[in-house]
């Protein structure tokens, strides 16, 4: 995959109303995984949904491979590369397993057909005739992240996917985003959870009240139990 894939996010700023929630956010994600990480609150769903054109943004810029995407509805920042993997996964649950890998479809000429999304995740094989509100948190959420990738994503967007999880489902999960990552999946990760964020993600930003208060190696902020007690109150 060619270094043109970058999501690059400049000076953004987002509103709930008259609330200033996002105020100057700017980075870029290109080959290496990026995890953001932060409080409750702090804006990052906002950010997820501000990327993806699920929220209007005020001002500012987000371009990926060079062209410019803010105010585009969803499904041309869709068809622009990105793929999102909501909050909540956000799964319908009247559609079995299978209808909703089928729903999605697989594009032409793409490396992920729902026999692609089976292969990756042999638990929603087994689950295809289930309906998606029967499935476990973490087959949900391998529901929405084959979902996603069905869109053949040049890059991820992925916000909280490890919320609700048993910790060896997350364990698992990371194994598969590290793999995705190993084949050149471009990820964006917004977590909570610190060590799924820095598992995954080789650099890390940290959200705190709608800026990005830092932006670090994942290795440096692991090893800062004085940062990490800062910006997530955890040490
Ligand atoms: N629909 C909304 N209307 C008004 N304010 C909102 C709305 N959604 C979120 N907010 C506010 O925007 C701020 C950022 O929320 P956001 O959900 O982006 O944070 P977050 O970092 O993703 O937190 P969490 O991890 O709890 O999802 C919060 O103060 C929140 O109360």
């Amino acid at each position: 995959m060619s270094d043109d894939h970058r999501l690059t996010v400049r000076d953004l700023d987002v509103y709930y109303d008259q609330v200033h929630i996002l105020q100057g956010v700017s980075f870029d994600v290109g080959a290496e995984p990026v995890a953001m990480v932060g409080r409750n609150g702090m804006g990052k769903t906002t950010l997820a949904k501000a990327l993806v054109g699920l929220h209007p943004a005020g001002a500012g810029s987000v371009t990926f491979d060079g062209r410019e995407l803010l105010g585009a509805r969803p499904y041309k920042v869709v068809g622009a590369g990105i793929g999102y993997v909501p909050q909540g996964r956000r799964i319908w649950p009247a559609l079995s397993t299978h209808e909703h890998l089928r729903m999605v479809g697989a594009k032409p000429g793409s490396r992920w057909t729902v026999d692609a999304v089976y292969d990756l995740f042999p638990r929603l094989a087994e689950r295809r005739r289930v309906g998606a509100s029967k499935l476990s948190g973490g087959e949900q959420q391998m529901l929405a992240i084959g979902r996603a990738l069905l869109t053949n994503p040049r890059m991820l967007v992925m916000d909280e996917p490890s919320e609700g999880l048993a910790p060896s489902v997350v364990e698992q999960l990371v194994g598969t985003l590290r793999t995705l990552v190993d084949e050149g999946q471009r990820v964006f990760l917004i977590e909570q959870n610190l060590g799924f964020a820095t598992e995954v993600g080789e650099r890390v930003l940290v959200m705190v009240n709608g800026r990005i208060a830092a932006d670090m190696g994942a290795d440096e902020l692991l090893a800062d139990e004085e940062k990490q007690n800062l910006y997530l109150g955890v040490s």
